[in-house]
C-alpha cells in the first residue's frame, strides 16, 4: 500500500464535532472532516459499490446529503482498495468530493460471504463474487479504509443477529472490544479523518453499558451503536438506545448503524443519535415504494393507474412534483429503469427533508412538537 503521506495539517481541518443546540436528548450538531462538514442529525445514503444506486452524485448532493456510506467488504473484493487508491481514492473514483464514511466489513461478511470463520485474529471468508479467499483483520480493515481515503472509518467488529444467547452476545461484544483496542493502535489518523468505535451487546442492557463505558475509556472520534436493526422489534431497539446513549460522551457524534424507517429515525434522534444509514429508501425505491410526508405509497398498486397527481405537489424534488402517480405506476409495472430512478430520488429527497426538519426543530427547541406533527402526517393515510 502507498504509505499515506500526511497531508499538510494546515490544509485539512481537524476532525471535530460541535453541538449547536440540544432539546431533551436530541442534539443539533456539526461534524467537521477533511472533505467538509456534516449537519447532524444526518442521514447517509448508502453507496455500497461506490455508487448510490440509480443516482448521479450531483443529484445526491443537491437533495441535501452531506455524507455517503461505502462498504469495505464490497470494495475490497471489487475493484479492490489498492486499485481505488491508485486511481486517487474513493472520492475521486466516484466523483463525490464530500465526506464518506466506510463500514468496516464485519457485518457484510456475516450477511453476504460464504464459508466465513471468525477467530481472535480475524475473519476469513470466501468472496460471494468469485469464491476467492480473504482475511479481514481489524488492521487490514483500516488499511483498506485508509486506501479508500474514507473520512470516517469504522472499527472491525462482530455483530450477532437477534435473538441470541447471552453467552454468544457477550463473547462477540468482548471480541469487538479487543478489536477496538487494536483498531485504535492501527489507525493512521490523517488530519480530518476519524475512527469510530462500535458498541455491541445485543439486547442486554448491562452488556451495552459495559461496552459503551469501555470504548469511551479507550477514546474515539465517534461512537456507533451496532448490533441493532438485525431483526429485533422497534421497542427493543429503542430500549437499548435509551440504555446506551447516556453512557457515551456528549461531545462526540453517535451513529446508529443500519437504521432505519422514518419512525425509527425520529425516535432515535429523541434518544440522542446523530447519524444514520440505511438501504431502505434506495432499495424500496427500486421495488416501487415511495416514502412521503403522508406515509409509504406502493406504486405497484393498480389504484394509481389513472391518478394524475404527483407524489407530493409541495415537494421541491422534481421527481415528487413533476411526474404523475399514473406514470410512476406504469414505469414500475413495465420495469423501466426510470421508475427506480425517480422513486429512489423521491425517497432520498424525503429522507433528507425529514433530517432537515429535525435539525430545524431541535434548533428551535420544538423537537417533541415536530415529532408529533411528522407522525400525524404519516397517520393521515390519504396518500
Ligand atoms: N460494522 C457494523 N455494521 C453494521 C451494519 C448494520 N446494518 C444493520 N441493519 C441493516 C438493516 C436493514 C437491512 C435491509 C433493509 C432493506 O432491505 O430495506 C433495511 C434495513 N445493522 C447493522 C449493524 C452493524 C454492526 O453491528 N456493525
Amino acid at each position: 500500500m502507498t504509505v499515506p503521506t500526511p497531508t499538510d495539517p494546515a490544509a485539512a481541518p481537524a476532525f471535530g464535532f460541535r453541538r449547536i443546540a440540544t432539546d431533551g436528548m436530541a442534539r443539533r450538531g456539526e461534524v467537521t472532516t477533511a472533505h467538509g462538514a456534516i449537519r447532524t442529525p444526518a442521514f447517509m445514503p448508502v453507496g455500497t459499490q461506490a455508487t448510490v444506486k440509480t443516482m448521479y452524485p450531483e443529484q445526491v448532493r443537491a437533495l441535501g446529503a452531506d455524507i455517503l456510506l461505502g462498504n469495505t467488504y464490497h470494495l475490497m473484493l471489487r475493484p479492490t482498495a489498492e486499485r481505488v487508491d491508485r486511481l486517487g481514492g474513493l472520492h475521486r473514483f466516484m466523483n463525490w468530493p464530500h465526506p464518506i464514511l466506510t463500514d468496516s466489513g464485519g457485518f457484510q461478511v456475516m450477511s453476504l460471504a460464504k464459508l466465513r470463520k471468525i477467530n481472535e485474529q480475524a475473519v476469513t471468508f470466501q468472496s460471494h463474487i468469485d469464491g476467492s479467499r480473504h482475511v479481514l483483520s481489524p488492521e487490514r480493515s483500516l488499511e483498506i479504509q485508509g486506501l479508500l481515503g474514507s473520512d470516517i472509518q469504522m472499527q472491525l467488529d462482530e455483530c450477532v443477529a437477534l435473538p441470541a444467547e447471552r453467552a454468544e452476545i457477550e463473547r462477540a461484544m468482548r471480541l469487538s472490544l479487543r478489536w477496538a483496542e487494536r483498531s485504535k493502535a492501527a489507525f493512521f489518523g490523517k488530519p480530518g479523518h476519524g475512527l469510530f468505535a462500535i458498541v455491541q451487546g445485543g439486547d442486554d442492557e448491562a452488556l451495552r453499558v459495559e461496552s459503551a463505558r469501555a470504548l469511551t475509556a479507550i477514546g474515539f472520534h465517534g461512537y456507533a451503536v451496532g448490533g441493532l436493526a438485525v431483526g429485533e422489534p422497534q421497542d427493543v431497539m429503542l430500549r437499548i438506545l435509551s440504555a446506551t446513549t447516556p453512557e457515551l460522551p456528549e461531545d462526540r457524534p453517535r451513529y446508529l448503524m443500519g437504521v432505519g424507517t422514518p419512525d425509527d429515525i425520529v425516535e432515535s434522534v429523541g434518544r440522542g443519535i446523530d447519524m444514520f444509514d440505511c438501504v431502505m429508501p434506495t432499495r424500496a425505491g427500486r421495488h416501487g415504494q415511495a416514502f412521503t410526508r403522508r406515509g409509504k405509497v406502493n406504486l405497484r398498486n393498480a389504484r394509481h393507474a389513472d391518478d394524475p397527481r404527483p407524489i407530493d405537489e409541495e415537494s421541491t424534488c422534481p421527481a415528487a412534483r413533476d411526474y404523475s402517480r399514473a406514470y410512476l405506476h406504469h414505469l414500475v409495472k413495465a420495469e423501466e429503469a426510470l421508475g427506480a430512478m425517480l422513486l429512489t430520488w423521491i425517497n432520498l429527497s424525503y429522507y433528507q427533508d425529514l433530517m432537515a426538519g429535525l435539525r430545524a426543530a431541535i434548533e428551535a427547541g420544538r423537537f417533541e412538537d415536530h415529532k408529533a406533527e411528522v407522525k400525524a402526517g404519516w397517520a393521515r393515510g390519504d396518500i
